[in-house]
């Protein structure tokens, strides 16, 4: 379980997270969102410990990140940084790390194939492509088999097969019972992961519902109704009170608000009108994000990961 309690972060006088609470619970993977420059990596680094908050506090599992007497084994995080020693090879990179937390080395292979590095293992990370290194940063986060995972941006920059990859390793690490929060700018991606949503827009909270919700709240309404007896059904549905109908001129479809699918099912059926398309109007969380945070939109750069220990040791 992840809190965060009035976190506020200033910079001079930007005001960069304010007065943001949120849980996270453990279980499901919760999305983490906003537009560029929202206030994403800020709060993830409060939660980490890597930056301090102006006021509020944040505590996983019930303690601050410092406090944990052995946070790796805690707490796993990638964070959008640059990349990780150049020299060294996955393999060498990850022992040095689980060497100085006590953790065996027979991990590091276990967490080599997870990710799926095991024919590079012995190669110089300096020399991974991006898909490459972001598995190496999450091996490095999953070292020390952590009950809490915070990522920044995972699937940044990787193909098809990584992101499908990453979206099945977060669900089954949420399944075995943890908490997995992990920011994104890809909605679409988020709404195949993530069963909850924290959107947060200019450092305040937006939101903090379930994916289903979020869409629903955003959603324009109205149904998509196609039906070759158009016309007739438009009379039928245009003398209910408080339901208006929109034609499209050249599909014939109508747009129908006012009343919902099933009961426009009923009328056709009732006036033996042959119905082709009945479409409730939802929302994408594409459109849902974009409606949400229209208003706190500001431009930023991207750049890419790097482990929480090696934001420690930086
Ligand atoms: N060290 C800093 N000094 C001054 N301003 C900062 C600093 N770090 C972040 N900011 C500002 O705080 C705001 C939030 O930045 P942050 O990087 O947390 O947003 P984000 O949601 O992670 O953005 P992105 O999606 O672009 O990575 C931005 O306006 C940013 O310019």
């Amino acid at each position: 379980m992840i809190e965060a309690v009035g976190l506020t972060k200033r910079y001079g006088p930007k005001t960069a997270v304010q007065d943001l609470s949120f849980s996270v619970r453990p279980g499901i993977v919760t999305g983490f969102l906003g537009p560029n420059g929202a206030g994403k990596s800020t709060t993830m680094r409060m939660l980490l410990g890597l930056d301090n908050p102006s006021a509020g506090h944040a505590t996983i599992n019930g303690r601050r990140y410092a406090e944990h007497p052995a946070p790796l084994r805690e707490v796993g995080a990638m964070l959008e940084a640059r990349a990780i020693h150049t020299g060294r090879s996955a393999f060498n990179h990850l022992l040095a790390l689980a060497a100085t937390h006590g953790i065996p080395r027979s991990r590091v292979d276990e967490v080599i194939d997870l990710v799926g590095l095991r024919q590079v293992a012995k190669k110089r990370a300096g020399g991974f492509s991006l898909g490459m290194g972001q598995r190496l940063g999450i091996a490095s986060a999953l070292l020390g088999d952590p009950a809490t995972l915070i990522l920044d941006e995972p699937v940044n920059g990787l193909d098809p097969e990584g992101i499908l990859w990453i979206r099945n390793l977060l669900k089954s690490l949420a399944a075995e019972g943890r908490t997995v929060l992990v920011s994104s700018h890809l909605m679409s991606e988020m709404a195949l992961t993530a069963e909850h949503l924290i959107v947060i827009g200019r450092g305040q909270l937006i939101a903090d519902t379930s994916v289903a919700d979020f869409t629903e709240r955003a959603s324009r309404g109205g149904v998509l109704v196609r039906s070759r007896d158009s016309v007739r059904l438009a009379e039928v549905l245009g003398e209910l009170p408080g339901v208006s109908v929109t034609e499209d001129p050249e599909t014939q479809v109508l747009l129908v608000d006012g009343v919902d699918s099933e009961r426009i099912g009923e009328l056709a059926d009732q006036h033996r009108l042959v119905l082709s398309e009945l479409t409730p109007q939802k929302a994408s969380l594409e459109e849902a994000f974009m409606e949400m945070t229209k208003d706190a939109v500001e431009y930023d750069a991207v750049v890419a990961p790097r482990t929480l220990v090696e934001e420690h040791a930086a």
